[in-house]
């Protein structure tokens, strides 16, 4: 047994008082190194502690307002603070130009990010170099297009209808909704209150978003919309259940998918903070002995997501089904071409190696989850913020559902645009055609002037992408940022919530919903202040879909229903890697049913 091996040996049999022994000694060695070391960060401020620990950083993380907590550092410290030993926060307007810059001036992601590898394997997302980036990234940029993406609109629009079907049959039965409202490991099983008539609307959603992205990235749908739950119930039938959800036994017993990609969220913002706890180095199984639920939760929630995508993505290699030309096709496809194997069948006859093959299979299992789980409950959250947002705004719901009206008068889809939706008809029965036809085609809703005006201002409130992205200069390079010049090892996050809400971009209504801001004739300026789906070379790859879902699924609430909303003061949420609300509870009515005046 070599050295490291004997080291996570003595660490794995370790008993549970001896990790904190080895943390405390780690702590103490850090502090009295950087008592002693140079600190080429001596002049940018911040909380004493930072300079010494990140454990300051971890502490709100864990708290789940750490995008709060920068904000109220840059309130106090002004553009540039030091937020952990090694990494200045920079809210300066011109410094996201400078940190995610394109090029040979980019800066690479930092150790960070390994907190998202899977099974050790690194994603297209949580690849830290930028040549191994830049080809993945080269694998993935055609089918997310936007000319590739408007192919998977017939698999949207017939998610969004079984969406609205489910829900118009709810609410005509009356009494308004409060279905599955307790089931247990919705989202971030963050539900409060009674559910009286009520329907958390960030639920349903979350089961929209999830089934077309595993649609998309696993070959069919998870089935939450058909169950109203993202619970993937044990066998309880004796397996008559769809293929995609046996898959998905075991792997899922006590929270929905949506909770597990939120607690994998929450448990990577606190341990990316200490890279000696990641994979790749040799202290990585402590992070398995730290006695928080929570943390131990997010640990749990990547091993069962993973599980659920190695057997989705093992069904497909292994079957003889029709090519559906959907992102897990294209995964194989370009997988296959980059090692010269064509259309070879996966069977006994394959020219791989067992090893191969299993290199090849976790290759893709990474991706599919990338795409499930930064694909999903992102889109979701960011959806429902805005309708939060429209909703408890009056005015503006009333502008657009003139702007929508006038769009959708007359003009409602008709048979001649399944043509639009062709990748998926052969799929389709009359059920789902039926679906499909109620709701807007994205055409129609594409370039409305007002609706895409309240999409961005609700992003730019809400901010998703609310915390700073961590990127580093590299060896042998500096940068330098408003007159601070960086040298190499130092890391660099740019604030998103709070360059979202700088009155010095925004104006001194920066913390009002105004959509009327992104039509003025200085708004041209304002998009390269919007960080929602980051900027520079590590940008959201997944954008043109997430805008596509967003506009059919904002368009769709606002014309069909009417929104009563729980607490339209306040937008409960809570940050991990991406900031998301709670919840959103409402009566929902049929519109002009009730509730709301036109
Ligand atoms: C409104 C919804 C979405 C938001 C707010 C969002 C936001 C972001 C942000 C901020 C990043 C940069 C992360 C970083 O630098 O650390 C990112 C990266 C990424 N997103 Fe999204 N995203 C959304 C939807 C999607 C969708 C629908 C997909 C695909 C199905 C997707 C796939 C990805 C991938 C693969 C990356 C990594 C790209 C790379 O490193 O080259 N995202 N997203």
């Amino acid at each position: 047994m070599d050295s490291i091996h004997y080291v996570e040996h003595l660490l794995m049999s370790a008993k549970p008082e001896h990790p904190w022994l080895v943390l405390g000694g780690i702590l103490l060695f850090v502090i009295f190194q950087r008592l002693t070391v140079h600190d080429p960060l001596h002049d940018i401020p911040g909380p004493w502690l930072a300079k010494y620990t990140s454990l300051l950083l971890a502490y709100h993380a864990r708290g789940g307002k750490r995008h709060l907590y920068v904000d109220s550092l840059h309130k106090k410290y002004g553009p540039f603070v030091r937020i952990t030993p090694n990494q200045v926060s920079c809210a300066h307007p011109n410094a996201p130009a400078v940190v995610y810059a394109q090029g040979s001036a980019s800066l690479p992601k930092t150790q960070f990010y390994r907190a998202f590898y899977v099974d050790g394997t690194a994603s297209l997302f949580s690849t830290q170099d930028r040549a191994g980036h830049s080809s993945k990234r080269r694998v993935l940029a055609h089918p997310f297009s936007y000319a590739s993406v408007r192919q998977f609109e017939g698999w949207i629009r017939r998610s969004v209808g079984k969406m609205a079907s489910k829900l118009d049959e709810k609410v005509r039965r009356g009494g308004g909704l409060g279905i599955n409202a307790a089931t247990v490991g919705r989202a971030s099983g963050s539900c409060y209150g009674t559910s009286q008539g009520e329907v958390d609307v960030l639920m349903w959603l979350n089961y929209l978003t999830v089934d077309v992205i595993s649609d998309l990235a696993f070959g069919e749908p998870l089935g939450m919309l058909d169950r109203g739950t993202d619970v993937i119930p044990e066998e309880e039938d004796g397996g008559a259940k769809s293929d995609a959800t046996k898959r998905g036994i075991e792997a899922n017993k006590e929270y929905g998918v949506a909770a597990m990609i939120d607690y994998r969220g929450r448990t990577a913002a606190i341990l990316g903070l200490f890279p000696y706890l990641l994979p790749g180095s040799i202290l990585a199984p402590l992070a398995r002995w730290i006695p928080d639920p929570d943390l131990q939760r997010g640990l749990q929630g990547t091993d069962n997501l993973s599980k659920i995508a190695r057997r989705c993505v093992k069904h497909r290699l292994q079957s003889n089904e029709v090519r559906r030309g959907d992102l897990l096709d294209r995964l194989i496809d370009d997988m296959r071409n980059k090692q010269g194997l064509g259309q070879t069948p996966f069977d006994d006859s394959s020219p791989l190696s067992p090893a191969e093959m299993a290199q090849y299979e976790a290759d893709v299992v990474t991706d599919a989850m990338l795409l499930l789980t930064a694909g999903s409950d992102t889109t979701a959250n960011s959806t429902a913020a805005i309708l939060f947002w429209i909703y408890a705004t009056p005015r503006v719901l009333r502008k657009l559902r003139e702007e929508l009206d006038e769009m959708l008068a007359g003009v409602a889809p008709s048979a001649s645009d399944l043509e639009l939706v062709k990748p998926m008809i052969k799929e389709a029965d009359d059920e789902s055609v039926a679906d499909i036809l109620q709701i807007p085609l994205h055409d129609q809703v594409k370039d409305l002037k007002y609706l895409n005006a309240a999409i961005d201002e609700g992003l730019r409130m809400f901010a998703t992408n609310a915390f700073g992205l961590p990127r580093v200069v590299p060896e042998g390079m500096s940068v330098n940022v408003e007159g601070h010049t960086f040298y190499e090892g130092t890391e660099l996050s740019c604030p998103a919530y709070t360059i979202q809400h700088d009155p010095a971009i925004w104006g001194p209504d920066a913390d009002t919903f105004r959509p009327e801001r992104w039509l003025e004739e200085s708004a041209s300026g304002l998009k390269k202040h919007l960080l929602t789906f980051g900027i520079g070379p590590r940008a959201c790859i997944g954008k043109n879909l997430a805008i596509l879902q967003v506009q059919i699924l904002v368009a769709t609430f606002v014309s069909r229903y009417d929104l009563v909303l729980r607490d339209p003061k306040e937008l409960r949420s809570v940050e991990g890697f991406m900031h998301k609300p709670t919840d959103l509870w409402a009566k929902v009515y049929l519109r002009g049913e009730g509730g709301l005046m036109e």
